[in-house]
């Protein structure tokens, strides 16, 4: 699947907006990637989840585990399971931090793979991996649908993606003057239900 064809899916799914964004990180874009739009569509879903497992197969190898950061990597995180024949479990926010819950473990010589959605600075990739390493020693490298850091996002493992954008994002004290005349919408889930990060 090429980067145009990548970029198609998200368009017709209605999920590249415009706007003023407060993105995960505290940054602010005007650009955001609702990837649910995506998500909610099985169909759309399994072509890109089937191209980022055979794209992370090629560059790690066999995968045993996929472990995502939800809520937004749940759903790519088990469809590429799925192509990759690997067992998929995520790690959730408590009080703020994310944490493998619900009795999830991961056997000792299985071979992990990270699956986001989307990638911005790496922070959530980071935090997730971070978590992971009280559980395993064995993460082969992180897979996302898009990359939109330019390729500068650095979670200390290979990332690989589908799609690799440059999409600008600003401190909330640095906006440009037409982004900040529009009224910022935070859409993702960190901070929500009073947790700390
Ligand atoms: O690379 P980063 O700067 O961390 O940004 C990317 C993260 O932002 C989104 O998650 P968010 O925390 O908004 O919540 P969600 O997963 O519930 O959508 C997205 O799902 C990634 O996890
Ligand atoms: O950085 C983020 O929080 C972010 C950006 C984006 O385009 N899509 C998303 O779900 N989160
Ligand atoms: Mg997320």
């Amino acid at each position: 699947m090429t980067q145009d064809e990548v970029l198609a899916e998200f368009r017709e799914a209605g999920a590249l907006l415009e706007g003023h964004f407060i993105l995960t990180s505290g940054l602010r874009s005007p650009v955001f990637l609702q990837k649910v739009f995506v998500f909610q569509d099985p169909v759309r879903t399994e072509r890109l989840c089937r191209a980022l497992a055979a794209k992370a197969e090629a560059a790690f190898g066999k995968i045993d585990y996929v472990v995502s950061p939800a809520v937004g990597g749940i759903v790519p995180g088990y469809e590429t399971a799925r192509h990759l024949g690997a067992k998929a479990i995520f790690v959730e926010r408590e009080n703020g931090a994310f944490q493998l819950r619900r009795g999830f473990t991961i056997p000792a010589d299985a071979r992990v793979l990270m699956v986001e959605d989307i990638v911005t600075t790496g922070l959530s990739s980071r935090e997730c991996l971070a978590a992971l390493a009280e559980h395993t020693s064995h993460v082969v490298g992180a897979a996302c649908l898009i990359d939109r850091s330019g390729g500068r996002a650095d979670l200390g493992v290979k990332l690989i993606s589908l799609a690799q954008l440059d999409i600008p994002a600003y401190p909330a004290d640095a906006l440009p003057p037409e982004l900040a005349a529009l009224p910022p919408i935070k859409p993702g889930s960190r901070g929500i239900q009073g947790a700390k990060a």
